[in-house]
């Protein structure tokens, strides 16, 4: 699996902790960071976003993993992309359920919001998580992908 991650100034370190534990990480080919690299690197959090999620829609990673001080504005921006789903999550289930029911490829975290070893955690466990598409769930993640193809 390819992962791309991206941050702005204020998630760049714990992104930075998550792109280590992710190339660490058997089960990810590669890890493609969108940036930014350092704190003094003040580029908003959509134009990082944004970057990471069109690499997702492009095919060219198979997740991504966004930072910013809430994953709020990652999250908004991501799924800005077509057929980016993105979510925020700080909790084990959510982060289980964006996969398990939503198929969302896109998990965002707030730096200023979940301390390091939890975000790590998350992403260990959220690496373990596929989408089955005979579940029940498929039939409305298919709803959400034919209204982006309506307009
Ligand atoms: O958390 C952010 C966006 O959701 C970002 O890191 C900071 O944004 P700001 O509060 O608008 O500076």
């Amino acid at each position: 699996m390819t992962v791309a991650v991206a941050a702005d100034n204020a998630g760049v370190e714990l992104k930075k902790l998550l792109a280590e534990q992710l190339e660490g990480d058997s089960r990810v080919g590669e890890v493609l960071d969108y940036g930014v690299h350092d704190d003094s690197d003040d580029r908003a959090y959509p134009r990082l976003g944004l970057a990471a999620a069109e690499a997702v829609a492009r095919g060219e990673a198979d997740r991504a993993v966004l930072v910013c001080g809430t994953g709020i504005g990652m999250c908004v921006s991501a799924n800005k992309v077509e057929g980016v789903r993105a979510t925020v999550a700080h909790d084990s289930y959510s982060a289980e359920r964006s996969i398990k029911s939503n198929d969302c490829q896109v998990l965002t975290m707030g730096a200023r919001v979940i301390g390091p070893e939890l975000a790590r955690r998350l992403v260990d466990e959220w690496l373990g998580y596929s989408f089955d598409p005979s579940s029940a769930s498929a039939a409305k993640v298919a709803y959400i992908t034919d209204y982006e193809h309506q307009s």
